[in-house]
């Protein structure tokens, strides 16, 4: 059987707020088809890591590799493999739920986006709602709509942070078939999540972060 590729690596990553340490000597592997949950505590630093991860702010030392080149120096064509759901206010407010989703396919190279735009707009279930503009759409549906932004577009890498948030339960079952869906198909995932059915259904491992870290089990 190939190898797997090592999709992402974090070296001994440290990141300080002013005088205070908030990750020191992290370290990560996921290669192709795992997962990586962090869990812990509000304010463990989960976030932190994720971000420093996807380049949205930088760590005080350590490094973070993805597909063997590191993040800081990354090409546009390397960069593109990393979807990212980390917030879900960040849209156009004059494109409608469809237009969003088409942007980024195109934005990513997809030629023909709207057979893989439809698709993902009824697994969404934003069919009703695609016309709309993101202002007048639920939280929940928003949050729909963020999660189907990282599926119209090539992935290699997905980091997410609590993509559980306002899901109701069916989208929360939803979300875990889907990823386990991806991962099946190669893709790296590293998410933060408060969601115990995430945790269980989709986690590779779960590394807990904060002061109360204990190992946990590889599953
Ligand atoms: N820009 C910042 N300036 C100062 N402190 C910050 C900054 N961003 C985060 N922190 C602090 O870093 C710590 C870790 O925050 P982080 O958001 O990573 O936690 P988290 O584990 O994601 O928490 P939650 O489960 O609540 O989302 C917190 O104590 C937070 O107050």
């Amino acid at each position: 059987m190939a190898k797997k590729q090592t999709v992402l690596a974090v070296e001994n990553l440290t990141k300080k707020y002013g005088p205070v340490t908030i990750v020191e000597g992290f370290n990560l592997e996921i290669k192709e088809g795992e997962c990586v949950v962090l869990t812990g505590r509000n304010g463990a630093g989960k976030s932190t890591v994720l971000r420093c991860v996807v380049g949205a702010d930088k760590p005080d030392s350590g490094s973070v590799t993805l597909l063997g080149n590191p993040l800081s120096e990354v090409d546009p064509e390397t960069r593109r493999n990393v979807a990212t759901v980390i917030d879900d206010l960040d849209f156009f407010p004059d494109l409608s739920v469809v237009e969003h989703l088409d942007l980024l396919a195109r934005a990513h190279g997809i030629a023909d986006p709207e057979p893989v735009v439809d698709e993902v707009l009824e697994e969404v279930q934003l069919v009703a709602q695609s016309g709309q503009l993101p202002g007048t759409l639920s939280s929940g549906q928003r949050r729909r709509l963020a999660l189907g932004t990282a599926f119209v577009r090539p992935r290699r890498l997905l980091v997410m942070d609590e993509p559980e948030q306002r899901l109701d339960v069916e989208g929360v079952e939803w979300l875990a078939t889907r990823l386990r869906q991806e991962m099946a198909n190669g893709l790296a995932i590293l998410m933060a999540t408060h969601e115990p059915i995430l945790v269980e259904r989709v986690a590779t491992r779960s590394v807990r972060l904060g002061v109360d870290a204990a190992p946990e089990a590889a599953k």
